[in-house]
Formats: C-alpha cells, sequence, structure tokens
C-alpha cells in the first residue's frame, strides 16, 4: 500500500500550508483517529463507497501512517484533537459535514494507573472537538463508544438502557463523552450517534491494513503472536468467572462489519432529527477465552500453548450485545459473524505483517 502524502504538522509556531482541496464534489467526513486499528477500516470502507471525500485528521500517537492510502479523495492532515487551532486548521481548509471521532486512548489496566491522561485525551479532546464543530456549524458527529460504558452489566445480553456504571476510568471518560455530546446536541442542534463497540477483531479482506497496536493487550492478536513465534504461550487470565468453562465470555465484532454500521450511521444523521442517540454494536452472542483460543488453533493448524493466569483486574466475566437498535435504526446486516473467518482475517494480516506496519 502506498502512503498518503502528508501535509506537514501539528500544533507548531509555524503553520503547514493548506493541504490541497478535493476534485471531486461530494460531502467531507473528517476521521479523527483515522489512522488507527477501527479507523483506518472504516476509512477504507468509505472510500469503497465512492461518495464521500475523506479527510484522515490523527496525532499519530497510537495510528500508523501507512495505516492511510493514497487516494485522490483522501487527504491527510496530522493534528491533535486537543488543539483548536489543529482543529480550525482542517475545519478551514475543507467543508466539513461529518466528524468520525475514533480519538482516544483505550488501555484499560493504564487508565486505572493514569486516569487523568485518559480524562485529558478522551474527555478535553472531544470537548476541543464539539467546540470546533459548534465554532465551525459542523452538524453531524459518530463518536466511537464502548461496551466499557456499561460495566459488570447484568442481566446478558446488554441493551442500550442497561445501566451504565463503568468499571475503570476508560469506561467513564467514554461515558462523560457520550454524556458531553447528548447535551451539546441538546443546546446546539447537533445529530450525534454514540457507537457502542463490543469486542473489534479481524483485519480487512484486502490484507492491506490490521491491528497494530503497541503494547498490544487484546486477546486475538496476542494468540496468534504464538504461531507467529513471538511468544511462547497465550495467558489465560482467570479460570475461576461465574461462566461455562470459567473463562470470560465477549462479543467478538468484525471490524468490517463496525465499518459498514458507521456508513450507515452518516445516512443517518443526515436524514434525523437533531438529537443523541448510542446503539450497541456486537452479534449477540459471546465466546469464551478458551473459546477463542481453540478457533485459533484450527484456523492456524498449530497447537498455541495456554497457561492459566491471575484473573486481570477490571474485566467483567461477560459482555454479550444486544445490538437490534442498530439493526432497526440504521438497517445494519452484519456479513462477518463467524469468529473462524474473524480469527482468519487477523492470521492473514499476522502472517503477512510480522511487525504491523514496520517496514
Ligand atoms: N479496539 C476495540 O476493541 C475497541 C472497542 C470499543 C471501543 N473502541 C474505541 O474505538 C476507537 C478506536 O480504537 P482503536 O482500537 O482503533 O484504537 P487506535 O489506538 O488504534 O486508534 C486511535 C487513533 O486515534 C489517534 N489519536 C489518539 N489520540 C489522539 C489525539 N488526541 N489527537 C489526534 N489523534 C489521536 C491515534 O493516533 C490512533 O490513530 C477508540 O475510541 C476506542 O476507545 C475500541
Ligand atoms: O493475554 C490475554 C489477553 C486477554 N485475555 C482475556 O481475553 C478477554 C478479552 O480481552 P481483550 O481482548 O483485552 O478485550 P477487552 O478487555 O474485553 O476490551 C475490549 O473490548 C471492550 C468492549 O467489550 C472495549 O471497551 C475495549 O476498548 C477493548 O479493548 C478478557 O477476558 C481478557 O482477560 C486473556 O485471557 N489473555
Amino acid at each position: 500500500m502506498t502512503r498518503a502524502q502528508e501535509s506537514p504538522s501539528p500544533s507548531g509556531d509555524v503553520s503547514p500550508p493548506p493541504p490541497p482541496p478535493f476534485t471531486q464534489d461530494m460531502p467531507v467526513v473528517m476521521v479523527a483517529g483515522g489512522a488507527g486499528y477501527i479507523g483506518s477500516h472504516v476509512v477504507e470502507h468509505l472510500l469503497s463507497l465512492g461518495v464521500y471525500n475523506v479527510v484522515v485528521f490523527d496525532n499519530l500517537s497510537t495510528g500508523h501512517s501507512d495505516a492511510v492510502p493514497s487516494h485522490p479523495n483522501l487527504r491527510f492532515v496530522q493534528g491533535d484533537v486537543r488543539s483548536d487551532s489543529d482543529l480550525d486548521r482542517v475545519m478551514e481548509a475543507y467543508p466539513v459535514e461529518y466528524v468520525m471521532h475514533f480519538c482516544a486512548l483505550s488501555l484499560v489496566g493504564e487508565s486505572v494507573s493514569q486516569p487523568l491522561k485518559y480524562y485529558d485525551n478522551n474527555v478535553v479532546g472531544t470537548l476541543r472537538l464539539l467546540e470546533a464543530m459548534v465554532r465551525h456549524s459542523v452538524p453531524h458527529l459518530v463518536f466511537s463508544s464502548t461496551a466499557a460504558v456499561y460495566g459488570q452489566a447484568q442481566p446478558e445480553p446488554i441493551r442500550e438502557d442497561t445501566p451504565t456504571i463503568p468499571l475503570n476510568p476508560y469506561g467513564g471518560s467514554k461515558l462523560a463523552c457520550e454524556q458531553m455530546i447528548r447535551w451539546t446536541c441538546e443546546a446546539h442542534g447537533l445529530k450525534a450517534v454514540a457507537l457502542r463497540y463490543f469486542n473489534a477483531a479481524g483485519a480487512s479482506a484486502t490484507g492491506d491494513i490490521g491491528e497494530d497496536h503497541h503494547p498490544e493487550t487484546h486477546l486475538i492478536p496476542l494468540i496468534l503472536q504464538v504461531p507467529n513465534g513471538k511468544r511462547d504461550n497465550i495467558k489465560v487470565f482467570g479460570t475461576d468467572y461465574p461462566t461455562e468453562d470459567g473463562t470470560c465470555v465477549r462479543d467478538y465484532i468484525h471490524v468490517s462489519d463496525l465499518a459498514s454500521a458507521h456508513a450507515l450511521a452518516l445516512g443517518h444523521l443526515a436524514q434525523t432529527q437533531p438529537g443523541f442517540n448510542a446503539m450497541n454494536l456486537g452479534y449477540g452472542r459471546g465466546f469464551s477465552v478458551r473459546d477463542v483460543i481453540d478457533h485459533a488453533r484450527s484456523v492456524t493448524g498449530e497447537a498455541i500453548a495456554a497457561v492459566d493466569a491471575p484473573r486481570r483486574p477490571g474485566d467483567p466475566p461477560t459482555l454479550v450485545a444486544e445490538a437490534g437498535r442498530a439493526r432497526e435504526v440504521l438497517q445494519w446486516v452484519p456479513e462477518n459473524d463467524n469468529l473462524d473467518s474473524i480469527i482468519g482475517s487477523a492470521w492473514k494480516w499476522h502472517e503477512s505483517h510480522p511487525d504491523g506496519f514496520k517496514k
């Protein structure tokens, strides 16, 4: 994949020249955090639709410039979502109609030890972005939220009206953002959707992009590091949970189905009244940690050693979505509800990119 031409960057003393205008007259979607794992898959999907111009806005703190393709309908602007001047620069250069906001720090464990870092990046970042949207009259927002807003939810599956009692500062910061967005919609006539993802996994069918987090903490990429020769075994965090086999159960959703939901959310926002709505994105079925390891063994044909380990702090036993609202309101029809193909797509990416985007 060729990498997008960067317009040099951010909040320094000397302003970089404005990036070039688009040549086709189509609505502009600003994808904040579009160089990250989920954002880059959404960008790829938006470009494939051929009806949007896309501005990727990212500070590259955890994202990768190589995850941003070179495409006539895409511009890349390096900047920080907490910086008024960076946001003004992009919103002055382009007639942004929609913002998708993926920027966040999202390591649950780190958020427990450094909560203020999470409130700074996630909450202050969303605050500055909302201020810029109001300042520049940008009416539509799709916000990346998370199942972590629910905490230790009962009963399962989790509906959007299940009480939100986050167990960690990461979930708390996302819930604070949702509340801020809701009030801003009421006061300023914005239209916003918060998509509460369950466990994003898998990689694009193109094989060009996939998951590359540093450090990696997610189960599926860590399991695949075993057959890739990068670790000896996978640790199973907790074997005494109140689940069928004693390990945590999660609703793993293919990143391509997240991408299609985001595109549908743009269409929905264009037609709906001002206001805020939150929607779960998951398949409504759960797999335990042991189930996932077994499926990875079958997909890769490798033994994959697993070692029982203590519980990881902050992990709820079970998180499974009831995603009827997204199916009904967005007309979302997920196409990849198959754990083997989710793991298979991730395996294809990790086998061909053992060091991620690193050259
Ligand atoms: N990965 C999951 O399973 C999962 C589940 C639920 C919710 N989410 C949420 O989805 C979003 C994307 O997750 P991801 O796994 O793709 O993460 P990621 O770290 O791969 O992507 C985040 C992107 O945002 C950019 N960014 C972060 N802070 C920024 C800032 N202040 N200014 C500009 N750019 C900034 C990063 O450089 C990166 O490109 C996050 O908001 C996360 O909380 C992820
Ligand atoms: O080496 C490992 C890594 C993970 N796990 C377990 O695997 C499960 C899934 O863990 P992980 O892949 O880290 O995802 P979650 O902690 O469930 O969190 C993800 O999914 C949440 C929504 O459900 C999002 O809020 C988070 O941002 C996202 O990281 C959990 O029970 C972990 O304890 C292990 O047993 N061994």
